[in-house]
């Protein structure tokens, strides 16, 4: 596996294999990673197969932008040895590891956001975050000029947004959804979980069992408010959970809905202390 510690790196090994006839699929993550992050990798690599070949180059990078509190950026967890073994176990290409002065120069004044979509549900309990993730990503894709690039459904929003800006600006680049992997006890996992106390680790898969609950809801015929209320009353039960956000939304667009007639996203945001977990599920009616 190829190491890429600048821009110029990432453009070498990218135009060599390009000059070789590969396809390219980019994995952007922010490092910690676990069986999710290798899941983006396995879809890439699918993608590929039935796309006449080519190879995945991983992204690591705590990007400052998209943090809204300096505490949270300060304590995101960060493992680099243990990243860049598992990406090669995984049978990863390369993988571009920049600091952040490589990717914010000075004089900067340019940035990326899809207006509507950023400012509703995260983006209101975090302001700034999805103008901080749709301008690394596009950066991201300036760099690497991928053909495709894999993100989770666990941050659905960011995927939706992902979506609504490759459209709009005519990106060419396909956008791989790969479903949310979880630990056996439900919890979606993610890198955030490392900073859970055990007795918050225990608590955690309440959100899973939310979403269970929705989504028989929503089979059942129930309206979007009653599935809210069942939903905070089942979380409320649980002292260790604060509740951020419960919201169900249309699931193509994240608009807001009166009755189910078609596929909804339900969304959770939860506090355990002070790490926000999120996690969400498509239900049909
Ligand atoms: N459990 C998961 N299943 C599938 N994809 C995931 C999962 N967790 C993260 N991803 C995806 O991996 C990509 C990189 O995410 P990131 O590095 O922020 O990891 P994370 O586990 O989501 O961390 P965080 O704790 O910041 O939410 C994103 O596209 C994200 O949706
Ligand atoms: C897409 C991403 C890597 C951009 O920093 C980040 O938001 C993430 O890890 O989901
Ligand atoms: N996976 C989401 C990245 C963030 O919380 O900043």
């Amino acid at each position: 596996m190829q190491i890429c510690r600048s821009r110029q790196a990432v453009r070498d090994c990218v135009g060599d294999w390009r000059a070789a006839g590969d396809r390219v699929v980019l994995v952007a993550t922010m490092g910690a990673l676990h069986e999710g992050h290798m899941q983006l990798v396995a879809h890439g690599r699918d993608w590929l197969a039935a796309h006449g070949g080519g190879r995945v180059i991983a992204s690591i990078f705590v990007n400052p932008a998209q943090f809204d509190r300096q505490a949270d950026l300060a304590l995101y967890p960060r493992d680099e040895d243990a990243d860049i073994a598992m990406l090669r176990a995984q049978g990863c290409d390369a993988v571009f590891l920049p600091e952040v002065g490589d990717i914010y120069r000075p004089g900067a004044q340019t940035v990326v956001e899809v207006t509507g979509l950023s400012r509703i549900l995260m983006g209101r309990l975090r302001p700034g975050h999805f103008r901080g993730v749709t301008t690394i990503v596009t950066k991201l894709f300036n760099i690497v000029d991928p053909d495709a690039a894999t993100f989770g459904e666990k941050d659905y929003q960011q995927l939706t947004i992902v979506r609504q800006m490759v459209a709009d600006l005519d990106m060419s680049v396909q956008i791989i959804a790969v479903p949310t992997v979880r630990e056996p006890d439900g919890l979606a996992m993610s890198s955030r979980n490392r900073r859970l106390s055990p007795q918050d680790r225990a608590a955690a898969p309440i959100l899973s069992q939310a979403l269970d609950l929705g989504q028989r809801l929503v089979a059942q015929g129930a309206r979007p408010d009653t599935i809210r209320r069942r939903i905070r009353t089942l979380l409320r039960d649980q002292p260790r959970a604060r509740i951020r956000s419960v919201d169900i939304r249309d699931a193509a667009d994240l608009s807001r809905i009166t009755r189910i007639d078609r596929p909804v996203v339900i969304l959770l945001s939860v506090l355990f202390s002070d790490v926000l977990l999120i996690d969400q599920r498509v239900a049909h009616p």
